[in-house]
């Protein structure tokens, strides 16, 4: 989907209503803080989410990756129960189409760095948010911006954006729910405050009482700080793994030339050649004592094995 302008900070946080709707029927894994099932999603003609299926254990950090258009932000918006959709999906225990105000009192939603209106003051940045959101620690945001060189009556235009990001942040962090889901939230920033912006909140967040699930194309920054991984492409997750048993079931072997036919008779999902005549094979499943055999084997990055399972996605 093409990102558009957006207006205001916290699009997902609304003042908690009544409790409404009915429980959901079916009973989630005691420990899935959001469970989907044959979730699909169609917009018009164009199917956005087919047929997904995917269990967010509680106390995780969780990067959903994919290409353009793959269906993240619709996944993220059924969950925040922002539209109508078919299938099972359970958040929280609850049902996001008929739960939704139940939902927002635990749940978090933070759309880019950059929605933060220019001509707004820290201290109205503060009162927008403690009037938007139940869970809203005015205290402990103040707390955390008396750390930065932010001012009460400073505007986001006079900020630099490490200042926007600390202001940023220190909303996001004063804010006790028990799932965080961030859009994309580092959009715009150079590498340094993307790096910064999820130290941060490693640092100074995240428990194990709360779930973070984090969208992005820049794998590399956050892979560090991820607990689990899930991949979506063309409105399908095709590998939802913790991050502590990728190297099971994927490994990267570094193959000299003379021994390139035989590694690729054990079937790599892809290949990329190295100078002086080397070359990667990444594998999925094949056992590590063969792999180990020809040649120095090792965990591959998210980044690869993303560009080696999303092969044929912009074809
Ligand atoms: N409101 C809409 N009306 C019609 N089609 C839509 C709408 N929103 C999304 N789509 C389509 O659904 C598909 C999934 O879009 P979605 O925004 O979920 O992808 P995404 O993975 O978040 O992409 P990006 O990384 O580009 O933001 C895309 O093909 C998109 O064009």
């Amino acid at each position: 989907m093409a990102r558009r302008a957006r207006t205001h900070h916290a699009t997902g946080a609304e003042r908690a209503g009544p409790a409404a709707g009915r429980r959901w029927p079916w009973r989630c894994t005691v420990s899935a803080l959001v469970s989907a099932k044959g979730l699909r999603k169609a917009y018009k003609n164009k199917v956005a989410l087919d047929d997904a299926a995917f269990e967010i254990p509680a106390g995780r950090i969780v990067g959903l990756i994919g290409p353009n258009g793959a269906g993240k932000t619709t996944a993220l918006k059924a969950m925040l129960g922002l539209i109508p959709f078919d299938g099972q999906l359970n958040v929280l225990g609850l049902d996001p189409r008929t739960q939704r105000d139940e939902l927002m009192r635990d749940v978090c939603f933070i759309a880019d760095v950059a929605v933060l209106p220019r001509w707004m003051k820290v201290k109205e940045a503060i009162e927008f948010v403690s009037g938007v959101h139940p869970r809203f620690d005015k205290a402990r945001c103040e707390r955390f911006l008396k750390g930065t060189q932010l001012k009460p009556n400073m505007r986001v235009r006079e900020m630099s954006k490490g200042m926007i990001v600390q202001l940023h942040l220190a909303l996001v962090m004063a804010i006790d729910a028990r799932l965080l889901v961030l859009d994309e939230p580092t959009l715009g920033l150079d590498i340094l405050y993307r790096k910064q912006f999820y130290q941060r909140l490693l640092e100074d967040y995240f428990d194990e009482q709360k779930t973070i699930l984090v969208t992005t194309h820049q794998v590399e920054e956050i892979e560090h700080i991820l607990t689990d991984v899930m991949f979506i492409r063309d409105g399908k997750v095709v590998l939802d793994t913790p991050m502590d048993t990728l190297g099971e079931r994927f490994i990267e072997v570094f193959v000299d030339a003379q021994r390139a036919e035989e590694a690729r008779g054990l079937q790599p999902i892809d290949e990329r050649a190295l100078p002086f005549g080397k070359t990667v094979m990444l594998y999925d499943g094949v056992p590590a004592e063969r792999l180990a055999a020809i040649g120095e084997t090792r965990t591959p990055g998210l980044a690869d094995l993303f560009v080696a399972t999303m092969k044929g996605t912009y074809a």
